[in-house]
């Protein structure tokens, strides 16, 4: 696809069939993703799910193996500097040139990005404690995430790419940083959505910011949707059945159960109301059942699979 083509409808993101194979290990295993422009798109999914290995594709940094992937309407492979001067990326490194005073890696960013935001860089970077004329090394690890976030969103990027960028913050420099990612979404009115996707573990922060929940697991997509239509599809059921409980290979849809005060506890994937008729057919005196937060649903259903071995 060239320039030409690549429209605002178009997605930002357009893998078709894509693989990433390290040796013997296929990282990303025929990932077809469309990811539209606008929002904030969270990636989660198991450690080595292939969240970084996407990331590093899609940014011209690793070849595929096999399958396609654009970027803002690019081949990831082909991007050049004016494609990559439409890209902010941080990422947990968050590697800056440590010898460098803070206001002179502002400077040289300032002067490469023809559409620098100075205001925007001031409000994110006002949430730290950092002086200008601090060397990047001096810098605590919240400090230089803050300062590496809004040299980011300073560029007045169209595409902004979180590669766990929270990761090892405290609550409070995690609260700055996702404050300072909503007023930059904010601050784009009026010039064009900045499309965010945002890699984490943090299912709390993911909550909050992200508009569309994308779930990988082993290098597949497995769901993609707003946080909450994924939420609803996890329920927690709780039985009291006196007698023996159902062979979990029976259960429909079942994600984890535990017994708990002499009650069964189910988390299941799909079910309607027709599972409590299935627990009271198979025993239970009584049957309830509850929403589970973002948190459980999403490490229930990644929890699934996770101690499986992997298939030859
Ligand atoms: N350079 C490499 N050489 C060999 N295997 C690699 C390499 N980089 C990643 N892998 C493997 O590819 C798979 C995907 O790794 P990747 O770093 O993309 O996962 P991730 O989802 O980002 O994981 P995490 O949540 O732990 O950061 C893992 O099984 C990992 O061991």
């Amino acid at each position: 696809m060239n320039d030409s083509l690549f429209t605002p409808e178009a997605p930002v993101i357009h893998t078709a069939g894509l693989c990433k194979r390290y040796g013997r290990k296929l990282a990303l295993d025929h990932l077809d993703l469309q990811i539209p422009r606008g929002g904030v798109h969270a990636i989660v999914g198991a450690n080595g799910a292939g969240k970084s290995t996407l990331f590093r594709v899609l940014l011209g940094f690793l070849p595929p193996s096999a399958g396609s992937a654009t970027i803002l309407g690019r081949d990831s492979a082909r991007l050049r500097p004016q494609d990559r001067a439409r890209i902010g990326f941080v990422n947990e490194e968050h590697t800056l040139p440590g010898w460098m005073a803070v206001a002179a890696v502002t400077a040289m960013q300032r002067h490469q990005y023809p559409g620098w935001r100075q205001p925007v860089f001031d409000e994110v970077i006002g949430h730290y404690h950092v002086q200008p004329a601090q060397k990047v090394s001096q810098l605590s690890r919240g400090e230089r995430a803050g300062f590496n976030l809004a040299l980011a969103l300073a560029q007045t990027p169209e595409l902004l790419v979180l590669d766990e960028p929270t990761l090892g913050l405290d609550v409070v420099a995690k609260r700055a940083f996702l404050e300072s990612l909503l007023y930059s979404n904010a601050a784009t009115d009026g010039r064009g959505a900045c499309t965010v996707i945002y890699c984490s573990h943090q299912m709390e922060e993911i909550e909050r910011v992200a508009d569309n929940l994308i779930i990988l697991e082993r290098g597949r997509l497995k769901h993609m949707s707003a946080p909450d239509d994924f939420r609803a599809r996890v329920t927690h059921w709780v039985a009291d059945i006196p007698f023996k409980a159902p062979d979990p290979a029976q259960v429909p849809g079942l994600l984890e159960q535990q017994q708990l005060d002499g009650l069964h506890h189910y988390l299941v994937l799909d079910q309607d109301d027709s599972f409590g008729r299935f627990l009271r057919a198979s025993g239970a005196r009584s049957v309830q059942s509850m929403p589970v937060s973002l948190d459980r649903a999403v490490n229930s259903f990644l929890a699934q699979h996770h101690a499986a071995p992997i298939a030859a």
